[in-house]
């Protein structure tokens, strides 16, 4: 298994090119099971989790041409294999994604349950419940979902939890439904959006996306689009707050600061400051961070995906922060690896009081999940000495080249095999 060695210390200072979105990525490739004609795509990172996710539509039928700039041609004209098996599925919650789509082209599908994770329970409930609002037959049977459908029919599904996927999974089938379907408390992430508007091109009927009501009016068919996923908001984010924790100056190139309102204002009350264009963002830091509180929710709020990066700030912060998780239930897993390093933090229910210390101190740690494993590497820049990161595996679900970006702006990371 990978680890990666950080020597902490250095001053980030330079360019950062950020990658396509994973969170993107992931329902778009899906998407491509909507059509029997070819959807291109580009901007699609290179991460463990899009490989899982092309083996996974390569399983299921799907013809793949990766080009050498990012690109893709999916080919879902003939699918023999409507079903996602349990060893993808374990490996990454997301292929969850192929239910919605799989059965509205084709009237069934068997996908197996995702289970729970290092961060939470994470049910998908509320996909199975607006699939039989629209018509669906689901039964769960030995750990898989299985479900049927003639022709799904458009429904009115309130969602009393927002949910990302949830919302995604019930966009794509609701784009092949008879009628209407409207989403109420949608999830209005902007890869939500993104993923509209890929649907848009397909020739989807949507409005809304973006707001708490999605209005999706089936069709009979989708056709073949030109999408390019959008930039990954977390992506940057980690790397400007790994600026700020640095006393940096960090450019982030091929971004968009617009998907990221929520976290450069904490950026700012850290003392940060923060420069943008129609697709960069500068983070100039001239002194330690000052600490920020944070209570994660849904966009627009803080995103739980950027939690751990500022705990990882207030760790080394001149103060004392709040910080509040209010989506996942077990999201603090990176807590204990920073105290290993010298944070002086306190959990009280879903609460995590830091008081900011004067230096962290090297030492051996585990990531547990994605975010976690982002958060340690930023803690192991700042720390004296070297820091060890054993199961890096998590990084790389989400992180593209991250020893590569670090190091080209000063950082100094390791990779051992
Ligand atoms: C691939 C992807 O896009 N992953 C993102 C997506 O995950 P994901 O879409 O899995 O997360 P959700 O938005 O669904 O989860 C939000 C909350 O809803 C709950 N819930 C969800 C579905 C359901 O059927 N029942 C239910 O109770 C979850 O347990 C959680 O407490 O959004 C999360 C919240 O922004 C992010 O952290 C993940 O990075
Ligand atoms: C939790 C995350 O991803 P996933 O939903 O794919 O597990 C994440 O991107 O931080």
């Amino acid at each position: 298994m990978d680890k990666l060695a950080i020597l902490g210390g250095t001053r980030l200072q330079g360019e950062v090119r950020i990658s396509g979105a994973k969170n993107a990525a992931l329902p778009i490739l899906c998407a491509g099971l909507l059509t029997a004609e070819i959807l291109h795509l580009d901007n699609l990172p290179k991460l463990k989790d899009i490989s899982t996710s092309l083996t996974l539509l390569g399983h299921i039928g799907m013809q793949v041409n990766l080009d050498d700039q990012n690109g893709v041609d999916l080919n879902a004209k003939n699918l023999p294999n409507l079903e996602a098996p349990y060893d993808l599925v374990k490996t990454m919650r997301a292929s969850i994604l192929v239910l919605g789509p799989l059965l509205a082209r084709f009237g069934e599908a068997m996908v197996s349950l995702p289970g729970g994770c290092a961060i939470g329970s994470r049910p998908v409930d509320l996909h199975i419940k607006g699939l039989q609002a629209m018509g669906a037959e689901i039964h769960i049977e030995h750990g898989y979902i299985h479900a049927k459908a003639s022709r799904l029919q458009g429904a009115r599904i309130f969602m009393d939890t927002v949910t990302v996927t949830g919302t995604e999974n019930l966009m794509m089938a609701a784009a092949l439904a008879q009628g209407v379907t409207v989403l109420e408390n949608a999830a209005r992430e902007p890869e939500v959006v993104d993923l509209a508007d890929c649907l848009i091109a397909m020739g989807a009927k949507i409005t809304g996306a973006g707001s708490d009501m999605i209005t999706i009016t089936g069709v009979d068919e989708l056709h073949g689009a030109t999408h390019s996923i959008m930039p990954d908001r977390i992506e940057t984010g980690t790397y400007l707050v790994a600026a700020a924790m640095t006393q940096g100056t960090v450019t982030c190139t091929h971004t968009r600061a617009d998907t990221l309102d929520a976290v450069l204002e904490k950026l700012r009350e850290a003392g940060a400051e923060v420069v943008t264009t129609q697709d960069t963002i500068t983070l100039n830091m001239k002194q330690r961070p000052h600490a920020v509180n944070i209570k994660t929710a849904p966009h627009p709020a803080f995103p739980t995906d950027m939690q751990a990066q500022f705990m990882a700030m207030n760790c080394i912060a001149d103060g004392v922060a709040t910080v509040t998780e209010t989506i996942f239930e077990n999201r603090f897993m990176h807590v204990q690896e920073m105290q290993r390093l010298g944070a002086n933090i306190e959990i009280e229910g879903n609460t995590a009081i830091v008081r900011g210390v004067d230096k962290l101190e090297g030492a051996i740690v585990m990531a547990t999940d994605l975010r976690a494993s982002a958060s340690l590497v930023l803690a192991a820049l700042v720390a004296e000495g070297e820091t060890t990161i054993e199961r890096i595996y998590h990084i790389d679900r989400g992180y593209e080249c991250i020893e590569e970006k670090f190091n080209q702006i000063g950082a100094r990371i390791r990779r051992i095999h």
